[in-house]
């Protein structure tokens, strides 16, 4: 079986990943090997996923996949962006909760009509530290900003993402589907091609 360290500290990213990827590959936690984050001072989703693969995989020794991901909100020109689990820090807060009350009180009082958004991930694979061809695959998902939190499933701003063609927000839709549609399920499956998976 293959084994790939995952550059991320979010349990809800390994559990997506590890179940788009099946069990030809192990995906073992960067906790495993140490508890230092990266800053992520890229300025773009890829930048950023190459800088915590590239980490990742100098302090595992083993190749390493990263997930750089995000929300762009059209009606915030596209913010929070790669700023989005930070979004909340400029008020001293953090967290997930804490970015969704941000995200509800900015688009507070804006039309249906101008709430749509994206989520947005960048999946960089490095087979070792200097690896001068990392593999980036992307995916999006788009999706409308709710009024107000529902659902239970996922993480992040799932529960504030409204999917028209689901009838229901991201938090709302079983895991299995979740898996099949969302943003890291389109640039999971451009990965899986690449590496023959
Ligand atoms: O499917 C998703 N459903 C809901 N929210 C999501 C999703 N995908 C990304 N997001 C949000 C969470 C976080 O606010 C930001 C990712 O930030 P990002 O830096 O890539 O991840 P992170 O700091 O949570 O973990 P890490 O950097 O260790 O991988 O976008
Ligand atoms: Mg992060």
């Amino acid at each position: 079986m293959k084994e790939l360290v995952l550059a991320s500290h979010n349990p809800g990213k390994l559990k997506e990943l590890q179940a788009m990827l099946g069990a030809q590959v192990k995906l073992r936690s960067i906790a495993e090997f140490s508890q230092v984050e990266p800053e992520e001072t890229g300025l773009s989703f890829i930048e950023n996923a190459i800088l915590k693969a590239r980490h990742a995989a100098e302090v595992s020794g083993l190749p390493a996949l990263a997930d750089d991901s995000g929300l762009a909100v059209d009606y915030l020109g596209g913010a929070p962006g790669i700023y989005s689990a930070r979004f909340a820090a400029d008020e001293g807060a953090k967290g997930d909760a804490a970015n969704n009350a941000k995200l509800l009180r900015v688009l507070e009082g804006v039309p249906e009509a101008e709430r749509g958004a994206q989520f947005v991930c960048v999946l960089a694979l490095m087979r070792h530290p200097t690896d001068p061809l990392p593999l980036v695959c992307e995916g999006l998902w788009q999706g409308r900003i709710l009024s107000q939190a529902q659902g239970q499933h996922g993480f992040g701003y799932d529960p504030l993402f409204w999917l028209e063609e689901h009838q229901c927000s991201s938090a709302e839709l079983a895991p299995e589907l979740k898996n099949q549609h969302s943003h890291r399920a389109l640039a999971m499956r451009l990965l899986k091609q690449r590496l023959g998976l």
